[in-house]
């Protein structure tokens, strides 16, 4: 009935490097994702989705038409701030990827129905839609500030956000709540040939996935990852058959956690890449609170903050904690990504000693010049 969208839904003259891209990286943990969003004419998301749609038999499995793909994820992608140096459409087709990725592993082949692979990928290209570039915590910040001084004009509709959703999970809420108004159009209509009960399903598993991104979080969810871990084991080694629906949700919800915490697993140069985006993003927070008079947020102060060494805490206190928990859990195919997470540790342990060394080094010039300085002024 419709005509055949371009191939991966996006007009390229790069057509055929992109196909190659995908034919030797689609399935591969650390494909270059920023040269995806290069030969995709900085469409990554909508190009990555129709890939792993294909790959996956998607479009056949459930009736999907290529061309209302298509409309809906342009529709996404184009809800993603492109001025965002972090949470933008590529770090949504990141994330997209390494989950597909991380659903091939061998050890939980068999687990997932294929409405539930549908879901963790449909919850990842849309995790974080249409994300204002702030913090939750920015966001009820504001929100109480033009309580507080309210002939401010607010500078910004963020700040309903946090009234919208009561400081709960505020942003997923918005990501989940954008992205289910943009399904309502009709020439979007990607779940049109599910049944009522596969459509109701979906959308509560992918509402699970994606608020349990919220960071805050973080701490429960790797609580139940190792106490099923700790099962596992007991049950000698086999994936425990996950019957019950919230031992699965609690699988994919990690998964799709993962996936969003997997910049520093990822090789060194696109996760120092990252790195350089979230800071610069944190940076801009960091700005703008200040000039607010609110308080500056952790590693959000670029005349303060430490790269370095923020990354290593971030990897220490949170990110390795939780892919340790899920390579015991998909044991042994996650071991490369924890090797790689472990060697770019060390990598920005000693980057930071390095820094470390080189402003002691500073400083101790200083302290000789002004000694010299003292010297000859007391020899005049
Ligand atoms: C590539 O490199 C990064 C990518 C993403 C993020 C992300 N960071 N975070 C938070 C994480 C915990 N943070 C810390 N706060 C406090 N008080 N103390 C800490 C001490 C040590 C480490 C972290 C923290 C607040 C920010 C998000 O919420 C983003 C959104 C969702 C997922 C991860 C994102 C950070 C990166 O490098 C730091
Ligand atoms: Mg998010
Ligand atoms: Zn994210």
């Amino acid at each position: 009935r419709w005509p055949l969208p371009p191939k991966f839904g996006v007009e390229t003259p790069r057509l055929a490097e992109l196909s190659d891209l995908f034919d030797s990286g689609l399935d591969q943990w650390g494909v270059d994702i920023f040269l995806v969003d290069e030969l995709a004419c900085h469409k990554p998301l909508c190009a990555v989705v129709y890939a792993i749609f294909e790959k996956r038999d998607f479009f056949n499995k459930f009736h999907i038409h290529p061309s209302v793909l298509v409309n809906y994820f342009s529709q996404v992608e184009q809800h993603y701030k492109q001025e965002n140096p972090y949470h933008n459409a590529i770090h949504a087709a990141d994330v997209t990827q390494s989950t597909h990725v991380l659903l091939n592993a061998p050890s939980i082949a068999n687990v997932f129905t294929e409405l539930e692979i549908l879901a963790s990928i449909f919850a990842c290209a849309i995790h974080d839609v249409n994300h204002p570039g702030v913090t939750n915590q920015f966001l009820i910040n504001t929100a109480m500030y033009f309580v507080t001084y309210p002939n401010l004009i607010p500078m910004n509709v963020e700040s309903e956000l946090a009234i919208m959703y009561n400081d709960m999970s505020v942003l997923e809420n918005h990501h989940c709540a954008v992205a289910f108004k943009l399904l309502q159009e009709p020439s979007s209509n990607l779940f049109a040939s599910l049944d009522d009960i596969q459509r109701r399903q979906l959308r509560k598993m992918v509402i699970d996935m994606v608020l349990a991104t919220d960071m805050s979080k973080h701490m429960s969810l790797l609580a139940d990852l190792k106490t099923m871990v700790e099962t596992k084991k007991v049950s000698g080694g086999c994936l425990l058959k996950l019957d019950n629906y919230s031992e699965k949700m609690q699988i994919m919800q990690n998964m799709v956690h993962c996936a969003d915490l997997s910049n520093p697993a990822k090789p060194l140069p696109l996760s120092t890449h990252w790195v350089t985006r979230v800071m610069e993003e944190f940076f801009n927070q960091g700005d703008r609170e200040k000039a607010l008079g609110l308080p500056v947020s952790p590693m959000c102060c670029r005349e303060t903050a430490n790269v370095e060494k923020s990354q290593v805490s971030f990897i220490d206190f949170i990110v390795h904690p939780l892919w340790e928990a899920w390579t015991e859990l998909v044991h042994p195919d996650a071991e490369h990504i924890l090797n790689t997470l472990e060697q770019n540790r060390d990598h920005y342990c000693e980057l930071s000693a390095a820094k470390e060394a080189e402003s002691v080094k500073e400083v101790d010039e200083e302290h000789l010049d002004e000694a010299e300085r003292q010297q000859s002024d007391s020899k005049r």
